[in-house]
């Protein structure tokens, strides 16, 4: 019989501050679950997402207040999609790792984890602040940069991070901000760059402004995409941007991976800010993927015992979560 045996909130503080449009962090509160089963404990961490209105501490109450089976498949149905059901669900996975003493990666008929070559994010600034950071993140190893953008001076700021860093390869976030650009121009500025795609130009709901856009490059669907449920709406964007959190956890993550690329859209794997132990479940479905932004524990100050490391930009496969005993 398995139990739910805590659900709690933690704290873990942001390395200086994250900046994008929408405002800055300087920590974040995470939920983290365990489950039981008298023998074995799972664990599982969920990072709300706040442009939705989750907090941590509604996520810890939702799943104390979950009355249904303690069940991967009737979680899909009875617990609503967020950062909760994600916490929860990566906590059952967990447990049936131990239980079986097989690794996650194995029970879900997935190959082995390889490293990863993760995006790091360059937080919103002015050009100078974000050339700098480029010069310093590039020279760190990281061969992929995330730059956030607002709708307001991105070229120039696209153009200070492509002299910080000449080499690397450039994708940026709009964040939902380029409502009143012509988002075709303003995508053909940046590739002329080198940018190699956008995340999320239009605010979600208002997928059908990018109907008839004939961007230059790959638009990829983040506010606009959290489950399966939502690629029928998709259908003007090239990419997906599949995040634990949004979809609820690992189970339908994987699902929605799979569902993306039988209708052709392009995979990215991104993360909102947190640990490692919210990473780790990640970083399986984010294997093969066309992008990959697991960059929210590098983020943070300290991260837990057994951290995922970082080893020449690669995010490495450790044994933290999901690893069986
Ligand atoms: C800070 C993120 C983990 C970096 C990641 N590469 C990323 O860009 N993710 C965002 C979504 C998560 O962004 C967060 C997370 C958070 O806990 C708080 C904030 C944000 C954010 O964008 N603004 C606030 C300050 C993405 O892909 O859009
Ligand atoms: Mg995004």
């Amino acid at each position: 019989m398995i139990h739910l045996l805590s659900a709690t909130v933690e704290r873990w503080p942001v390395a200086g501050a994250f900046i994008i449009s929408r405002g800055a962090k300087t920590d974040v509160d995470v939920v983290v679950c365990t489950v039981g089963d008298g023998t074995h404990v799972g664990r599982g961490e969920g990072t709300a997402i706040y442009y939705e209105g989750e907090t941590a501490e509604g996520c810890a109450a939702a799943i104390r207040a979950y009355a249904g089976p303690l069940d991967r498949q009737a979680l899909l149905t009875q617990m609503p999609r967020g950062a909760a059901r994600n916490a929860l669900d990566c906590a059952l996975w967990d447990l049936e790792a131990k239980r079986a003493d097989v690794p996650v990666w194995q029970l879900a008929g997935l190959s082995a984890p390889a490293p990863l070559p993760t995006a790091f994010t360059i937080s919103l600034g002015d050009p100078a602040t974000m050339e700098a950071a480029a010069r310093t993140a590039a020279g760190r190893g990281f061969a992929l940069l995330k730059c956030k953008l607002t709708g307001e001076g991105d070229r120039a700021r696209i153009a200070a991070v492509r002299a910080g860093a000449p080499d690397a390869r450039l994708i940026v976030d709009a964040n939902e901000s380029w409502h009143d650009l012509d988002i075709a121009a303003e995508a053909q500025a940046l590739a002329d760059l080198g940018v190699e795609m956008v995340e999320q130009p239009v605010i979600h709901g208002r997928e059908a402004a990018l109907a008839g856009v004939r961007a230059p490059l790959p638009l990829c669907a983040d506010e606009s995409c959290h489950t399966s449920a939502d690629l029928d709406r998709l259908g003007d964007f090239d990419a997906v941007n599949i995040k634990l959190d949004k979809a609820g956890g690992l189970t339908e993550a994987l699902v929605l991976r799979q569902a993306a690329r039988e209708r052709g859209f392009r995979v990215m794997v991104g993360c909102m800010l947190g640990t490692s132990l919210g990473i780790a479940p990640a970083a399986l479905v984010a294997q093969g993927a066309d992008w990959i932004d697991l960059d929210g524990a590098l983020l943070l100050a300290r991260d837990r015992d057994g951290a995922l490391a970082l080893d020449d930009g690669l995010l490495q496969p450790g044994n933290l979560w999901g690893m069986g005993e």
